[in-house]
């Protein structure tokens, strides 16, 4: 059995990573070896069945012992090991959630139902740096898969918005503590039908802007609000987040040479943990949308197209609804006003299943 290093098991993304890997039986097929950056010495999780302790995440030579690892511990860790890992003359499979190698030439994003093949031409030359994309781009060829792999796309503008935990797990808790915050502000006005609405509505946003709401993590409010930046600011006057969604898809889909245009705002609003994405589409040709959604419907298992219609939209095209599954719903496919070559689309994932933990997931199980 292959030895596996686990870093980062029990953050966020390392827990839904762990989830997955009990539901799909991995401990079995693999020798697990937990490690932690502050925990070394303490007992180790039991999801392999057997007692071990917590090795230390940043010992080279105890990193070095795996033929595999997967870290979901973050970029600043990856910086800081991996370097020093590959000049002690490892050879093993490095498998990473965080962006800092992505854009590296000697790694491949890793997104297996869209690039399977890219991912087993890397292997056969000997890559060994795979790395899960950003959640919103892998989550937009998640459902956009078939119009890529038939080369259909001419150019596309996502309009986003994002979930709470794309930030992480304190953002997740401030956006709950905000939405609690706001209802206690006009807790007692509610219990009244007879309040006035615009009283509610003062008092709501005298509490959004008050001293006392919690916006540490955020630097504003998200519940009732939403906060249109991403990422860090670039000189092109994208965000970080932007940026990536041109030059990752082009990366994952093995075309940076004749790169697909990709560019819109990403906006993070009060959703918990799934993504959604408006898609304005300029197709090569005019192709009827029957048909765009059986090229969609049939890319790969997850993928769901959703007629165009208001009801089933309302019910099935939602975070609430995708939240914690890996259903990849996309309609409000149509055509728009521009010309025949134009759709719509609108798309929501959960952004730690498919956005994070499971193409590592799916990784690993290629190479055992
Ligand atoms: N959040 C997201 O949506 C996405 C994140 N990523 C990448 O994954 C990386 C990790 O993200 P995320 O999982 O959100 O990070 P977390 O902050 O949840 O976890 C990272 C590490 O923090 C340490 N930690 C300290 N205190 C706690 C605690 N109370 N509970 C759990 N862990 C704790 C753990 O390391 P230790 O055991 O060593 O102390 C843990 O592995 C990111 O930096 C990013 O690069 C990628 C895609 C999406
Ligand atoms: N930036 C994403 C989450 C994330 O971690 O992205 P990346 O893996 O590209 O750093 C978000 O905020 O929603």
């Amino acid at each position: 059995m292959k030895k596996v290093g686990l870093v980062g098991w029990r953050g966020m993304v390392g827990s839904v990573l762990m989830e997955r890997m009990l539901a799909e039986d991995d401990f079995s097929v693999i020798d697990a070896t937990f490690f932690s950056t502050s925990q070394a010495g303490q007992a180790a999780p039991s999801y392999s069945g057997k007692a071990s302790v917590l090795q230390d995440a940043n010992d080279i030579n105890a990193l070095a012992d795996m033929d595999i690892i997967i870290s979901c511990q973050g970029g600043d860790y990856t910086k800081s090991v991996f370097p020093g890992l590959r000049e002690a003359g490892w050879k093993g499979y490095w498998i990473d959630a965080a962006s800092a190698l992505r854009m590296q030439e000697d790694s491949v994003i890793v997104l297996d139902p869209v690039n399977r093949s890219v991912i087993d031409t890397a292997l056969e030359n000997g890559v060994t740096n795979f790395v899960g994309g950003n959640c919103t781009v892998s989550l937009m060829l998640m459902a956009l898969g078939g119009l890529f792999e038939q080369d259909l796309i001419e150019w596309i503008s996502p309009m986003t918005y994002q979930a709470a935990s794309g930030a992480g797990a304190q953002n997740m808790r401030e956006l709950i503590a905000q939405m609690g915050s706001i209802h206690g502000s006009v807790d007692e006005l509610l219990a009244s039908p007879s309040s006035a609405i615009l009283e509610i509505d003062k008092r709501v946003a005298d509490q959004m802007r008050g001293e006392a709401f919690p916006t540490d993590n955020f630097g504003a409010a998200l519940a009732g609000s939403l906060i249109p930046w991403i990422d860090s600011q670039l000189e092109s006057g994208q965000s970080r987040e932007e940026w990536k969604a041109e030059v990752e898809t082009n990366k994952i889909l093995g075309r940076s040479a004749s790169p697909i245009p990709i560019d819109g705002i990403c906006v993070r609003i009060g959703a918990m943990r799934c993504h959604s994405q408006a898609l304005t589409i300029k197709m090569k040709k005019d192709v009827p949308v029957a048909d765009i959604n059986n090229i969609l419907a049939e890319a790969n298992d997850w993928v769901k197209v959703i007629p165009n219609e208001r009801d089933v939209t309302i019910r099935e095209l939602s975070p609430a609804v995708v939240n914690g599954t890996l259903s990849v719903p996309v309609g409000r496919i149509r055509k728009l006003t521009m010309g025949p070559e134009y759709i719509s689309a609108f798309t929501v994932g959960d952004q730690l299943l498919w956005g994070a933990a499971e193409p590592l997931r799916r990784m690993l199980r290629i190479l055992l």
